[in-house]
């Protein structure tokens, strides 16, 4: 079996207080007196692989490192200790939408977004109604992305991140913005994708999705991976962790 996604020891950390870093004090500190910057592991000694075709279910409460392990897999963050190996493209339905530009039109969008994934125009031309129409945005192509509403915003990025050829989905939490028709409507194609054999990892509090597309989880907990199993398994481990808290 083909490896899609390989980390090892990777971790990442982040500073709970922008200015926190540095005290004046410090300045004057000898180098090995000076107080620990206010810093934190989100993600540590984390390790695991995919194979093509996986599709696994990242579990954990809020704050874990949950979104934080997509976008370091999305390359979009780079780790502090470690590593994270992605053998092919990766197509991001994540908080920072693809990259999304909030000036530029919904064409333009559809557009850019698309060729950097690399796309040449005359596939995007072929693909462009279907995209329009799988968002159910038509009439709002020439308005700025930035007077979307947030459902719609979340729609036109969905149909076009998920009619990219990249062999790895990332599907974070952003459906949830959706109204419960479109959720569907995206699910079906999430299932279709699945069915073709791309790799999907997928970031959901809700215990039903996780279970319907899901086969592998992997638990997250204070950053640490505690958990990597099938879904079920890591489900209810879950569950009997936090049942009473
Ligand atoms: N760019 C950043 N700078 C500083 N801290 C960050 C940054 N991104 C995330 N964090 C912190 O890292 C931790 C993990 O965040 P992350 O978004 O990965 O959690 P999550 O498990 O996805 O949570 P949720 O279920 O609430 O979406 C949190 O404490 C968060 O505040």
């Amino acid at each position: 079996m083909a490896v899609m996604i390989a980390t090892e020891g990777l971790g990442i950390r982040f500073r709970r207080n922008r200015r926190g870093r540095r005290s004046f004090k410090d300045l004057f500190a000898s180098k090995h007196r000076r107080s620990r910057p206010n810093e934190f592991w989100a993600l540590k000694d984390v390790s695991f692989s995919v194979e093509r075709g996986e599709a696994i279910g990242v579990v954990g409460r809020n704050g874990q490192g949950k979104s934080t392990l997509l976008k370091l897999v999305a390359q979009v963050m780079l780790p502090d200790e470690g590593s994270v190996r992605v053998h092919g493209g990766v197509a991001p339905l994540i908080e920072i939408t693809g990259g999304f530009v909030d000036d530029l039109t919904v064409r333009d969008n559809v557009y850019l977004t698309a060729g950097l994934h690399g796309m040449t125009k005359r596939e995007i031309d072929a693909c462009y109604d279907e995209i329009i129409e799988f968002a159910e945005i038509q009439g709002f192509e020439e308005t700025p992305y930035k007077h979307l509403s947030s459902g719609m915003r979340v729609r036109i990025a969905f149909a076009v991140i998920s009619r990219l050829d990249e062999p790895i989905l990332l599907v974070d939490e952003v459906l949830a913005v959706g109204d419960k028709a479109f959720r569907e409507k995206c699910y079906r194609r999430i299932e279709q994708l699945l069915a073709e054999g791309r790799t999907m990892f997928f970031v959901s509090h809700n215990e039903r999705d996780l279970k319907r597309f899901c086969t592998r989880g992997l638990y997250l907990d204070k950053g640490r991976l505690v958990h990597d199993g099938p879904i079920d398994e890591v489900l209810s481990l879950y569950n009997r962790h936090y049942a009473d808290k």
